[in-house]
């Protein structure tokens, strides 16, 4: 697949997940680079530099993407040759790659622990990392039972629910709205990440804020289920996370749109929920309390200060 196919397919959504994005991203980035046949190192990594805003425009807020992408073409960046950029480009993306699929596996590992036997948990959307938690407690023989939201627009939630009954856990679906009206039945909430910020906020799939909400509200425990290349660097310098609104049509047909006059369709694909609804973020270097998103930023992603603004 082109550099071009996958930008097309993330925007579409074809492509989905933060995980999954960085994940494809840093193969395109590889595998476009291999490709080309420049006549300096300037012209190459003149050619990478184009190569990486086509993928960074796909889609504004899974800190992911540009996380990914930073970590592969640093590498390109520093190299002296084109062979040596050519070698790096390939090493680094592999290993990103690797490094995220078993970050995966460790976050399935710390997060199963705190789920319990006979717990039933809510997740909203449709996250790898959070389904890796409850697929290995239910694995480890835990008995559990999970309600899953249906996440309009884009329905999601189907693709959570086919997993979770391929996995054969017991699971209610349900619609995003009724997430309150059974929170009193469940003791434990587990979503995904798109972005965490160095305040420890965490931006994703839209009603996940409200779901937060309930969550505090019955003393239910969040759990978040985050990679650390999902930590947004650029907030420790005050930049906030840039929230995608995605087109009216996933919500309202055209067809009746158009003589509808006076209204307007808002479609904004992210919430933000602030660190005090957040019990506890599970990353694959261990489980952290929110307010120790800074940490992880400096610490394990490696970034310099200068690299944050
Ligand atoms: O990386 P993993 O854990 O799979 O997913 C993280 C988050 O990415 C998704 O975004 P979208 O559906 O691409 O908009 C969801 O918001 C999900 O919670």
């Amino acid at each position: 697949m082109s550099l071009y196919e996958t930008a097309d397919k993330i925007k579409s959504m074809e492509i989905r997940g933060a995980g999954r994005i960085a994940r494809y991203a840093a193969q395109a980035l590889k595998e476009h680079g291999n490709g080309l046949k420049p006549s300096d190192l300037n012209t190459f990594q003149r050619e990478m530099e184009k190569a990486s805003e086509v993928l960074l425009k796909t889609r504004p807020t899974a800190v992911s993407l540009p996380n990914a992408v930073n970590i592969v073409m640093r590498e390109v960046r520093a190299a002296g040759t084109i062979e040596d950029a050519k070698e790096k480009l390939t090493k680094t993306a592999d290993s990103f790659i690797e490094d995220s699929i078993n970050s995966v596996s460790k976050i399935a590992e710390f997060g199963s622990r705190h789920i319990k036997d006979g717990d039933t948990i809510l997740t909203h959307c449709n996250s790898e990392a959070a389904l890796a938690c409850i697929i290995k407690a239910h694995e480890d023989g835990k008995e559990i039972e999970v309600f899953a939201t249906e996440v309009r627009p884009r329905n999601q939630g189907l693709i959570t629910i086919k997993t979770l009954n391929d996995a054969g856990i017991k699971t209610s679906f349900i619609v995003d709205s009724a997430a309150r009206y059974y929170m009193k039945r469940v003791n434990l909430a587990i979503t995904g990440a798109d972005a965490i910020t160095v305040n420890g906020a965490v931006v994703n799939k839209i009603g996940t804020s409200q779901i937060a909400l309930c969550a505090k509200e019955s003393r239910t425990p969040l759990i978040v289920a985050a990679e650390t290349y999902k930590f947004a660097p650029k907030t420790v310098s005050g930049d906030l996370i840039d929230i995608e609104e995605r087109p009216s049509s996933e919500v309202l047909d055209d067809s009746i749109l158009k003589d509808l006059k006076n209204v307007r369709v808002r479609n904004p694909a992210f919430d933000v929920t602030p660190a005090a609804y957040i019990d506890l973020i599970i990353t694959e270097k261990g489980a952290i309390p929110p307010e120790m998103a800074y940490t992880i930023i400096k610490e394990y992603l490696g970034w310099k200060i200068e690299e944050f603004s």
